[in-house]
């Protein structure tokens, strides 16, 4: 940490005292790199940090840009009120282009983007208001008291000084609350629905932030250039944009800046030569794709690896982390036995097959309910079905008496259903502790103006959910992982983290499916442990399995699935005696050696 500020102090005092060594070409130069500069940044916040493809970013600083130049030169405001209102249009751009993302995902957002994109060349190009191909010339330079804007020396201090900003506010969002829920999006956007993300207007809001980058650029360049014209807007910019933002890094918004800086001084060298630039481009980004992946800002991480595998440097000396105990959550007295979910003959047809048929079946509040049956019978579909990720063909799904039926995952999850996947769905590029943050943050997309008039209050919440974070991480004996990427945890961890994860949005029902496939006899009994002190803290559970022995010694009752029906519901000794079962059980190979087991374990009991 002492190294990046020191670090950051020395760039920014660089940044500083550069205009004094540079002469009157380069200092225009550094003024046109510092717009791209921040031009990146809000394209490396929608498609980097949220996942979402961009082809619009050029659109915005263009909007901002003319509406600048129109106001100014035709409608005679002054600059900074033609600023603001310009600012306006590229949000209101932004606003509109991001409202196909409440329904479309990422790549026909693409088509979408680059839809508008052409549109806007086309305008300026052809509308009389916007000066043809001509463009406009004659925009006053911004007024500032006793500093002449004219001057591009003064004019770059302007541009640092909004730079700095624009480069701060950006990385106070990604590392707080709504940064997080946009990398978790990218991340698992379904795994993101489940845990209470809005994900339709998490998408839009991240558009929005980018035209809020692109309106800035937009009206900087006006204010610099006093000119627009249209091939400043082109598409070919807007792919030497995306360049910038993929060869410096787009999951880092300082790498975002380092590729629009290196990319930028790449054009200056081969401005003479556009036909080998665009090749130039074009390897450049092919290369970093192939060969670094992260970008110039995954670099210094790959180098160090490197070193380290060839013993150049140092490997990790410290202590290996270890999972912790599990630290049992508070008894509360058990709830009075009232239906918590309720199915009423749900149906789920995949095209002609029918993976659930007429399935109805009741949960009371406080129980441990097993689903069990042979593989392709239907289970985590109806899981799917009862956390909203499928809209059910027929039948209703109440939760505590209020019809849940087809709600989005994000809702059920606000109304106290957490889940667990059957193939884990962590967010990967996010660490353990970030996981959990994810979750626990019970805000509503709404909360997000805080970002604009009131910082200090979404840093006290982050604080708040880091201090609820550490709790659970010790809870799950998860901290020494608090900081590793959820890939690099053994398997077992890995479901437990899930499950921490399900917990920390406080749920009254959690679906847990398969949590015991791949652990070991140690991590099922750890596992059952969990699930019953779940269960003691006044959480519903129902549990999708395969290992009979824990359905049998955790659940009161158990639900037997085949083909998509219902075939026996009960006591663990009364299905285990059910003869349709062992005849479903049966006939499932993969099964069949289970079924010893299920009548072992009943007369056990
Ligand atoms: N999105 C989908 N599109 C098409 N078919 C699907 C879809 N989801 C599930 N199915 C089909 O529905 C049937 C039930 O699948 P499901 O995953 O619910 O079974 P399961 O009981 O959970 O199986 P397993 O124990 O192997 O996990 C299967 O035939 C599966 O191929």
């Amino acid at each position: 940490m002492k190294y990046r500020i020191a670090g950051i102090a020395a760039l920014v005092a660089f940044a500083w005292y550069l205009p004094y060594q540079l002469d009157s070409y380069m200092i225009h130069v550094a003024n046109v790199i510092i717009v791209f500069a921040i031009l990146a940044i809000g394209l490396g916040l929608v498609m980097g940090v949220a996942g979402q493809i961009n082809l619009a970013q050029i659109a915005f600083f263009g909007a901002a840009a003319y509406g600048t130049a129109i106001l100014t030169t035709r409608a005679g405001f002054g600059f900074w009120t033609a600023a603001a209102l310009a600012m306006l249009i590229a949000a209101t751009i932004g606003l509109l282009v991001g409202t196909p993302a409440l329904r479309m995902q990422s790549h026909y957002l693409g088509i979408v983007t680059l839809g508008l994109a052409l549109a806007l060349t086309n305008w300026v190009t052809n509308a009389h208001i916007a000066g043809g191909a001509e463009g406009i010339s004659g925009i006053p330079a911004p007024e500032l008291p006793g500093i002449d804007l004219h001057n591009a020396y003064f004019f770059y201090y302007l541009e640092l000084v909004v730079f700095l900003l624009a480069l701060a506010f950006g990385l106070f969002v990604v590392h707080t609350p709504l940064g997080r829920k946009m990398r978790a999006m990218r991340d698992d956007s379904l795994a993101a629905g489940a845990v209470g993300v809005e994900v339709p207007q998490l998408r839009m809001t991240a558009f929005f932030l980018s035209s809020i980058y692109g309106g800035l650029a937009g009206v900087l360049y006006a204010g610099l250039i006093r000119y627009v014209a249209p091939e400043s807007f082109s598409i070919a910019n807007m792919f030497l944009l995306l360049a910038m933002v993929i060869i410096g890094g787009r999951q880092s918004l300082i790498g975002c800046v380092v590729g629009a800086v290196a990319l930028s001084l790449l054009r200056e060298v081969l401005v003479d030569y556009p036909t080998y630039a665009q090749v130039a481009y074009g390897s450049v980004v092919v290369l970093t794709v192939v060969f670094a992946p992260t970008g110039l800002a995954g670099l210094p991480k790959r180098i160090r690896g490197l070193l380290r595998r060839v013993g150049w440097l140092p490997g990790d000396t410290g202590p290996v982390p270890k999972l912790g105990p599990f630290l049992p959550y508070a008894e509360t007295p058990r709830p009075a036995a009232e239906p918590i979910l309720r199915i009423d003959e749900v149906s789920m047809h995949f095209r002609g097959l029918k993976a659930l048929q007429e399935i109805s079946m009741t949960v009371n509040a406080g129980e441990i309910r097993g689903i069990v049956g042979p593989n392709g019978s239907g289970k985590t579909t109806l899981f799917n079905v009862v956390s909203g990720l499928y809209r059910p063909t027929a039948g209703r799904v109440y939760l505590a008496d209020k019809d849940m039926t087809a709600a989005s995952p994000h809702v059920l999850a606000r109304k106290g259903i957490a889940r667990t996947f059957q193939n884990l769905r962590l967010f990967a590029l996010l660490s353990v502790r970030d996981n959990l943050l994810v979750a626990l943050d019970q805000t509503s997309i709404l909360s997000n103006w805080r970002y604009v008039l009131w910082q200090a209050g979404v840093w006290r919440h982050d604080q708040s959910l880091r201090a609820e974070a550490d709790e659970l991480l010790q809870r799950f004996g998860l901290t020494d992982f608090a900081d590793s990427a959820p890939g690099e945890l053994p398997y077992g961890t890995q479901r437990r983290v899930e499950i921490a994860r399900a917990m920390a949005r406080r749920p009254s029902l959690l679906l847990l499916d398969e949590p015991a496939a791949g652990l070991n006899g140690e991590e099922v009994r750890q596992l059952s442990e969990i699930v019953r002190s779940i269960r003691a803290s006044g959480v519903t559970v129902v549990i999708i399995e395969h290992n009979m022995g824990l359905v049998m010694s955790l659940c009161e009752r158990v639900t037997v699935l085949a083909s998509g029906r219902v075939i026996a519901d009960g006591t663990p000794a009364e299905v285990a005696r059910a003869p349709q079962v062992v005849e479903a059980y049966l006939g499932d190979s993969a099964m069949s050696e289970d079924v010893p087991e299920i009548v072992e374990t009943e007369a056990a009991r």
